[in-house]
């Protein structure tokens, strides 16, 4: 069987079955720090939703969301919830990976992949967010009408085979994002290669997480996984 990406589940809820845990698939959990998102967790609750977490898996990876806020704020969050990745997904000040990585974080930067017609550009920007993170993850562009600082958990996808275009030219590590389902990631590993992916409103029912459209998400990951090379 070819080599599963990684997983990471986002946007966990206190309250929520963290049964899925338990599939070896699942390599991250995400939590989402932006006060603004329908999925904020508080630092008080986060702490213990992760320590949750670890119980069930204690080799998972822990990843903070933040959107914005300044280092102290950020730091001082990711380090109350105990999470190993600080995901940036906003505008955060200059400097703040160094700062997140002295402080003994991960750091990954969430880049909504929006080329248009200047790839070069785009590429260079790209690459400087590469030079000072663990890795970037290529997440859909938000809506117009999205609220100030949720710019992620959408639902939506972006043109998978642009990016794949593009990341011939990528030497850094890098996860795929945005609107990935049960239904659609057999495609979507079909067309591109990423460390990981990382899914959030595809695996929620009324809402919230569901173990069973998790499980259905690892399957379709597997019947990938099993295809004969050739095919792909
Ligand atoms: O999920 C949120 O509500 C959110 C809010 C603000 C910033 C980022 C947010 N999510 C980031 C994620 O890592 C999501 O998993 C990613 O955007 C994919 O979400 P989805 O398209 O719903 O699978």
């Amino acid at each position: 069987m070819r080599r599963l990406p990684l997983l990471k589940i986002c946007g966990l809820r206190p309250g929520d079955d963290l049964s899925f845990l338990r599939h070896p698939a699942v390599t991250h959990v995400g939590v989402v720090m932006v006060p603004a998102s329908r999925r904020y967790v508080a630092p008080e609750d986060a702490g213990p939703l992760v320590r949750a977490a670890k119980r069930i898996r204690p080799d998972v990876t822990a990843v903070a969301v933040v959107s914005g806020g300044s280092c102290d704020e950020i730091g001082e969050a990711a380090r109350r919830a105990g999470v190993d990745v600080v995901q940036l997904h906003g505008g955060e000040p200059q400097g703040i990976e160094d700062r997140l990585r002295k402080a003994g974080f991960q750091v990954w930067r969430a880049v909504a992949f929006d080329p248009g017609d200047d790839e070069t550009s785009f590429l260079d920007t790209v690459r400087s967010h590469a030079a000072v993170a663990d890795a970037v993850l290529f997440d859909a562009k938000p809506p117009s009408d999205a609220k100030p600082g949720v710019t992620g958990g959408h639902g939506r996808t972006f043109d998978w085979d642009r990016l794949t275009q593009m990341a011939v030219a990528f030497n850094f590590d890098w996860w795929v994002a945005g609107g990935i389902t049960p239904e659609n990631v057999r495609d979507l590993l079909r067309r591109v290669r990423p460390v990981g992916i990382d899914v959030s409103s595809g695996v929620e029912a009324g809402g919230r997480k569901d173990v069973g459209r998790i499980h259905q998400l690892i399957q379709a990951m597997e019947a990938w996984g099993h295809e004969s090379l050739s095919i792909s």
